[in-house]
């Protein structure tokens, strides 16, 4: 499918804009997902990626770390989200249309939404294919995978921007007691499916 305005993507079929808490599991749940449509079916869209890999470039860090779930990157978190702020500031869809650029899936899988501004720039390009998707972890759980409470970023926007006033299509669970996460995705699944092969009868 051609790109609009020469943006460099196709038109998704179906857009999944997943936001949590810090060690709720949203890389996690978004490539278990990825595994189950598989690669061509379904892109993963990370905002934070073309953030880390200017940020990484501007202060000579090492990139693959940034993009990691260890220690590395929550030595650097505030900064990186003090330096992102200021670009957005001046642009709230600066990272959302970098990550965009260049995917040619039909389902998106956005997996690292963090504030209102986000939410709306997908919105307002894809009013009819976006769905927003929550995930929850209690803090206990969050405690086991190596969260703890950081002042400046735990009661900052970039963690609590989509705490309240958004009314999201799906909830996931992301906890040892709660039902498997394989039945949880089953319908969000069904949707993408859906969305893939009515796109894939569009191209034939
Ligand atoms: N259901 C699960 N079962 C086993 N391990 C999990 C589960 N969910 C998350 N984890 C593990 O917990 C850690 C944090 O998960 P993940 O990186 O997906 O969280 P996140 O919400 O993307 O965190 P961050 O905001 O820091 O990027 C990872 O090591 C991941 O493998
Ligand atoms: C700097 C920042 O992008 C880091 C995100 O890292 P991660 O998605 O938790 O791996 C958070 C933000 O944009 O506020």
């Amino acid at each position: 499918m051609a790109s609009p305005g020469g943006w460099g993507f196709s038109v998704p079929e179906l857009v999944l804009v997943f936001s949590g808490k810090r060690k709720s599991g949203k890389d996690f749940v978004t490539d278990r997902i990825q595994r189950r449509l598989g690669s061509e079916v379904c892109g993963i869209l990370r905002l934070s990626g073309p953030l880390k890999q200017q940020y990484a470039q501007e202060h000579g860090l090492d990139l693959d770390q940034l993009l990691g779930s260890g220690p590395y990157k929550e030595r650097y978190r505030a900064d990186m989200i003090h330096w992102g702020e200021t670009r957005r500031l001046q642009d709230p869809g600066f990272f959302c249309r970098l990550a965009t650029r260049g995917i040619r899936q039909p389902v998106w899988v956005v997996s690292d939404a963090r504030r209102l501004s986000d939410l709306q720039w997908f919105r307002s390009k894809f009013p009819l294919q976006t769905q927003c998707v929550r995930v929850q972890s209690s803090e206990e759980t969050r405690m086991q995978r190596g969260w703890s409470f950081t002042a400046g970023v735990d009661d900052a926007e970039s963690e609590c921007g989509l705490d309240s006033g958004v009314q999201f299509d799906w909830i996931i669970t992301n906890e040892g007691d709660a039902p498997s996460l394989d039945e949880q995705l089953q319908p969000i699944l069904k949707l993408a499916e859906e969305a893939s092969s009515s796109s894939s009868i569009s191209r034939s």
